[in-house]
Formats: structure tokens, C-alpha cells, sequence
């Protein structure tokens, strides 16, 4: 396949990302604090400033029962759904369609009082992984977002502060099959999501703020698109 642009950039990260990601916490380093746990969620982050700006890792493992690994990365990466599940979002656009798997998004997202607004500009790329500690598993998908720079969309010319991020969603679908040998349903499957992000909120915000935030939004963030992806798929075939 013709490479594109962005391609080395995105294989060096994805393949980075999906490392880290299917690193068990205790692997990650030290530092790691549980902050927010609710049944099968479990909410790491770690505190970390550059230049006095607070850039915590975060690290998040969910188990979702029903949906698989391929409809968890649609529902995130397609930006048609975007609007349903990110509440924080006040305006998305496309700026770019590099191929069917990789696009650069303009994010503004909703202002954080006392901080000022934010926006975001990242490309998206979307891979189906083979996986590899159990062959005839099912396959590993994954989401990874990556701050880039826009030409037609310089950092901090109008209202907001640019902050830059780096995400990985990852998922493994588990299917445990009847015992009858009936075919398989939802009630069969369920898929472990790995969610691993650092931002840097660009401009200086009270370190206070900044992690009130992201100790409410992060719960918010993933138990809302996770539901969201269960409602979504409740009546539709399965899609692996
Ligand atoms: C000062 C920092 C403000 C801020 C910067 C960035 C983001 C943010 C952007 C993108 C992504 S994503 O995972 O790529 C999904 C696509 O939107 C997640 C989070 C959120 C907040 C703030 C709004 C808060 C927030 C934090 C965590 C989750 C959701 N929202």
C-alpha cells in the first residue's frame, strides 16, 4: 500500500503505545496511583510536571461485557459518534482524510473554569493487531491520537491554549464459548479495554484544577463511552 505522510510517525507510535499498553501496571514503572476505581474499572495515574505544567499519565482498565474490540475502536475512532459520547467536546472537524484508518482531527473542548479554553489537533489512527500470545485468539484492535501541527491551524492565534496528547485505546476481545456449541452470542463475549493517555494542558492552569478535573472527567470519560458503546451494539450482529 502507498505510505502517506504521517506514516512513519503513526507505526513508530502505535507500536510504542500497544507496547505500553499491554504492560501490566506494575511493569510501567513506579509512582502509579490507583485514583478512581467502580466495578471492573480500575483508574491509575502517576504525577508527573513539565515546566510546572501538570502532565499525569493515565492508565485505565476496564473489562465491558457484550461488545467487541473492533465495534469498542469504531465507536471511538469514527468521528460520526464523537458528539454522542465526549461530553466534553464543543466543536470537532476533520481536517484531514489521510486514508480510511488514519484522519487529522481540530478539537475545542469545553472550558474548565478558571483555565482557558483548550483546543487540540491530532491525527487518529485506527489497527486491527494480530494477537500474538494466543493465536487463535481474537484479534487486538487499537485507537492511537497524536498531537500534530496544522499549517491552517497554528497553536494559540485565537482563544485557546493548545494543549498536546497522546492516547492509546486498546482492546481485547474475549469470547468464552457455550458449552453446547450453540453460536455465539453477546452474552459470549467481552472485551478488556486498556485506555492510556498523557496530555499537556499547553498553557499554565493551578495544578489543583487540573487534576479536580481530570479525576472527574476520566471516570466520566470512559464509564459514558463504554456505556454508550454497549447501547449501541445491544441489537446489532457482532462484529469481530
Ligand atoms: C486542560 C485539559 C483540558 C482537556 C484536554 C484534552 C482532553 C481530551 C482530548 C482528547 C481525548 S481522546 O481520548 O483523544 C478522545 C477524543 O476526544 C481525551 C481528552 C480533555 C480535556 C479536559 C476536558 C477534560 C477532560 C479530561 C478527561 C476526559 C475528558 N475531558
Amino acid at each position: 500500500a502507498i505510505q502517506h505522510r504521517l506514516w512513519p510517525e503513526v507505526d513508530r507510535l502505535v507500536k510504542q503505545q500497544v507496547a505500553m499498553a499491554r504492560m501490566g501496571i506494575g511493569e510501567c514503572g513506579t509512582g502509579w496511583q490507583l485514583f478512581a476505581e467502580d466495578g471492573e474499572m480500575k483508574m491509575y495515574r502517576r504525577e508527573e510536571e513539565v515546566d510546572g505544567m501538570v502532565v499525569d499519565p493515565l492508565k485505565a482498565v476496564h473489562v465491558v461485557k457484550g461488545i467487541t474490540g473492533h465495534e469498542v475502536c469504531d465507536y471511538f475512532f469514527n468521528p460520526k459518534y464523537r458528539y454522542d459520547w465526549e461530553t466534553t467536546l464543543e466543536h470537532m472537524t476533520v481536517l484531514e482524510t489521510i486514508s480510511d484508518d488514519t484522519l487529522v482531527f481540530l478539537q475545542t473542548h469545553k472550558r474548565i473554569w478558571p483555565a482557558s479554553q483548550r483546543d487540540v489537533v491530532f491525527w487518529s489512527h485506527m489497527r486491527k493487531l494480530p494477537n500474538d500470545q494466543d493465536r487463535d485468539g481474537p484479534d487486538i484492535w487499537t485507537v492511537v491520537n497524536n498531537s500534530t501541527e496544522s499549517p491552517e491551524h497554528p497553536a494559540n492565534v485565537g482563544k485557546c491554549v493548545r494543549i498536546y496528547l497522546t492516547v492509546c485505546l486498546l482492546c481485547q476481545t474475549r469470547v468464552h464459548p457455550p458449552k453446547d456449541g450453540a453460536p455465539i452470542t453477546r452474552n459470549n463475549v467481552s472485551c478488556k479495554i486498556t485506555y492510556c493517555s498523557v496530555v499537556n494542558p499547553g498553557g499554565w492552569a493551578p495544578a489543583s484544577v487540573l487534576r479536580a478535573v481530570y479525576k472527574r472527567e476520566y471516570p466520566k470519560f470512559l464509564k459514558r463511552f463504554t456505556s454508550y458503546v454497549i447501547n449501541q451494539t445491544k441489537n446489532k450482529p457482532l462484529m469481530f
